[in-house]
């Protein structure tokens, strides 16, 4: 696959900072690949979008979207991107399709040239109702629906998305996935968003890339960082109190990780769940009903972030 994007030794200062927002960091982005940014509050996340976008200049190191260089434009690469924003910047006095106009405008169309794909879009994000009205007078959902559809009057290779979903309700986002889903199935589109919602970057995207403090501490399919942090936990939840240094043992001769532990409840994660839940369940085979419940389930993306950015 050739590459969509590619950073080398990045590195952003903003003026009269302390520190580096962006670390000195290099990764490629395969094109057709949809990949999550995920890192705690701070870490740099959409500095690097702006700085994948072009709106801001590295401070040193390089950044090449489709070979060429979106701060400089000299090749046109901006004319490849779509970007959302995490805040909305459009003109609040206007009504939502002078809105849209403008941003058609900007890419270079006449209104004629995109009405037919506007429409899709003003369609498939319910915005049919508020193209008359003042950007100003719309709810913060509508306003980001609003910014979606503007960002896609022209059809992006690459679709930089900083935190897309704050605000939508369920519907919207459900359409704004699927119409992500659909960019990339059928245009090959490829996707960079952030989020701090790990299930929708754990159900939308292959790659994670983790930033913490301005530097990339993963960068790997998501299934591999859930796997590195013990893949699956088990929960067993007992009648009444037992005593913990007994489970304490149980647990130590399976190597499995005691994740909690409370006096009728605990929770493990490790390669042995199941050698460590029939220990169990001879240990207490005399008392019928001893142990209420036993489930099991994967780690999360969430479970595995939180560890990863502790850890690091
Ligand atoms: N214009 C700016 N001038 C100075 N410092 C900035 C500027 N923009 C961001 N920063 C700093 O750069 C660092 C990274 O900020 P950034 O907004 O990229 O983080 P983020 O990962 O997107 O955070 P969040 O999850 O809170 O949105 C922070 O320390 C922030 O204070």
């Amino acid at each position: 696959m050739p590459e969509a994007v590619a950073v080398s030794q990045l590195v952003k200062r903003y003026r009269g900072a302390a520190g580096n927002s962006i670390d000195d960091i290099s990764a490629t982005l395969e094109e057709g690949q949809s990949v999550g940014l995920l890192g705690p509050n701070g870490a740099g996340k959409t500095t690097l979008v702006k700085l994948l976008c072009g709106v801001t200049r590295p401070t040193s190191g390089t950044v090449r979207v489709f070979g060429g260089d979106p701060f400089t434009d000299a090749s046109g690469t901006k004319r490849s991107l779509a970007v959302v924003h995490q805040s909305s910047p459009m003109d609040m006095m206007l009504s939502v399709r002078d809105n849209i106009k403008i941003a058609v405008a900007f890419r270079g169309l006449t209104w004629r040239q995109a009405r037919g794909r506007v429409t899709e879009l003003v369609d498939e994000f319910n915005l049919g109702s508020c193209m008359d009205k003042v950007a100003f007078t719309l709810s913060g959902g509508q306003q980001r629906r609003v910014q979606i559809v503007r960002s896609l009057v022209v059809a992006p290779r690459l679709f930089l998305l900083d935190e897309p979903s704050i605000g939508l309700d369920p519907t919207g986002r459900r359409r704004l996935w699927d119409h992500l889903g659909r960019l990339r199935a059928e245009h090959g589109v490829t996707l960079v968003l952030t989020s701090h919602n790990m299930d929708e970057i754990e159900q939308n995207c292959s790659q994670v890339i983790v930033l913490k403090e301005g530097r990339i501490i993963r960068n790997a399919p998501h299934g591999d960082i859930t796997a590195e942090f013990g893949g699956t936990s088990a929960v067993v939840t007992f009648a009444e109190e037992v005593g913990p240094d007994e489970l304490r043992e149980i647990a130590g001769t399976h190597g499995v990780a005691l994740k909690s532990l409370d006096r009728i409840r605990i929770e493990v994660i490790g390669d042995d769940l199941e050698g460590f839940v029939s220990t169990l369940l001879k240990y207490w085979a005399g008392r019928a009903g001893a142990i209420r419940s036993i489930a099991f389930s994967c780690v999360s993306l969430e479970e595995a972030f939180i560890r990863l950015t502790e850890r690091a």
